[in-house]
């Protein structure tokens, strides 16, 4: 994998660059659609991704692991000929759906045991099964298996837990890097930063990882229910001594507003499950600001769901008519309201990338920043 820096804005620390992987090259900044269980929900014909101009999706080992199974992958050949995807890949470890996913499980030394949420079967996950597992599904960039640290926690709690998480990193490089890749394409692992809302267990897990030398670096441990305010003073602190030639990944962010914000502080990828998750219940981000589309107010507004929008059915359906298909449960609300918002956000950090090349980044993101923020 190959980190090309493009541009670097001069009120800012946001940056342009690019990513060269086996499966094709992603600019940065970048958001990731989330596609858990091999798709993005309710987006089910990825051409219809493609249409968005996704350049890679987001992948989790937990789910893959337990379904469709790591036989049916290994027999695929790999997650991208499984769902017939040809373009970047990259998967979480597991750590934090094993947190946020299930009630049962213990958290050890050697891995965390836990019960599945689809059947209760027990399983173990440790950093060793972990990269073996990600070796299988065969994404592109694969996550170190980590503790993502509760919030709130106390400093005790916080401090043993990135300790742990530096243990498990060093597991998880020693394995990763005595073993090949199954399907003749290269992979890269990421560390991932922890220290939760304590500044110097940030700088201290930030120079950690950094002295792991890997070929990126992720932020974890946020977007975990901190104010914003924390989360960027965390993101401050961590890009100030994560290497400035390697590209950042701040994971489980976020809202429009986080977003921007955060590439202000010299982050180049995003993952949320916000923009299709919510989109279900009718939450549209717009240039403009947040509809609530099942809101009284659209009920006879016959204007499109996003004139500016070059994406087809933002044009081709009116807010009306979404507002009837989501009031209605209709799948194909939330078809259009998913395809709505992933575009959104892809295009917000194309125009984020665009004007840290031309210069013009810092006063379109105070402005953008006001806009996105209010419900119309
Ligand atoms: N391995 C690893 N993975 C992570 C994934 C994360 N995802 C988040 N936040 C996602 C938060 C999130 C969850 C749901 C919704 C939609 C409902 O409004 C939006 C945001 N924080 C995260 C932290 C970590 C982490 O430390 N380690």
């Amino acid at each position: 994998m190959k980190f090309t820096l493009q541009a670097q804005d001069n009120f800012s620390r946001a940056r342009a660059g690019e990513i060269e992987t086996a499966h094709g090259t992603i600019k940065t900044p970048i958001f990731m659609p989330v596609g858990t269980a091999g798709t993005v929900k309710a987006v089910h014909q990825h051409e219809l991704v493609n249409d968005i101009q996704a350049q890679i999706i987001l992948g989790n080992t937990y789910h893959l692991y337990l379904r469709p199974g790591l036989d049916v992958l290994n027999k695929a050949g790999g997650l991208h000929k499984f769902i017939n995807w040809d373009r970047p890949i990259l998967t979480d470890s597991g750590g934090y759906q094993v947190y946020s996913l299930t009630e049962v499980r213990k958290i050890k030394e050697e891995g965390v045991t836990f019960r599945s949420h689809i059947d209760g079967s027990k399983h173990l996950f440790t950093p060793e099964n972990v990269m073996d597992t990600q070796r299988i599904i065969g994404a592109d960039i694969i996550m170190a298996f980590d503790e993502c640290t509760p919030y709130p926690c106390d400093y005790n709690y916080a401090r043993r837990s990135l300790d742990m998480t530096h243990r498990w990193l060093k597991r998880c490089c020693d394995r990763f890097d005595s073993t090949e890749p199954l399907y003749g394409y290269d992979q890269t692992l990421f560390p991932i930063v922890q220290g939760s809302v304590y500044k110097d267990l940030r700088e201290k897990s930030a120079e950690k990882i950094a002295s792991f030398n890997r070929e990126g670096n992720a932020i974890g441990g946020l977007s975990v229910g901190e104010p914003a305010e924390e989360m960027y003073a965390m993101t401050e602190v961590v890009t100030n001594i994560l290497p400035k030639e390697k590209p950042r990944y701040l994971m489980g962010v976020g809202t429009p507003v986080n977003i921007l914000e955060n590439i202000a502080l010299g982050i180049d990828m995003f993952d949320c499950v916000m923009p299709t998750r919510n989109a279900r219940n009718g939450m549209l981000f717009t240039r403009e600001g947040i509809i609530n589309i099942k809101n009284e107010k659209w009920k006879d507004d016959f204007s499109p769901i996003e004139a500016e929008s070059d994406l087809l059915v933002d044009q081709i359906h009116s807010k009306a008519y979404l507002r009837h298909l989501i009031r209605s449960q209709e799948i194909l609300g939330a078809q259009i309201a998913s395809l709505h918002n992933l575009h959104f956000y892809l295009w917000l950090v194309n125009e984020a990338r665009e004007r840290i090349i031309d210069g013009t980044f810092y006063d379109w993101k105070n402005k953008m920043v006001v806009k996105l923020g209010q419900r119309l």
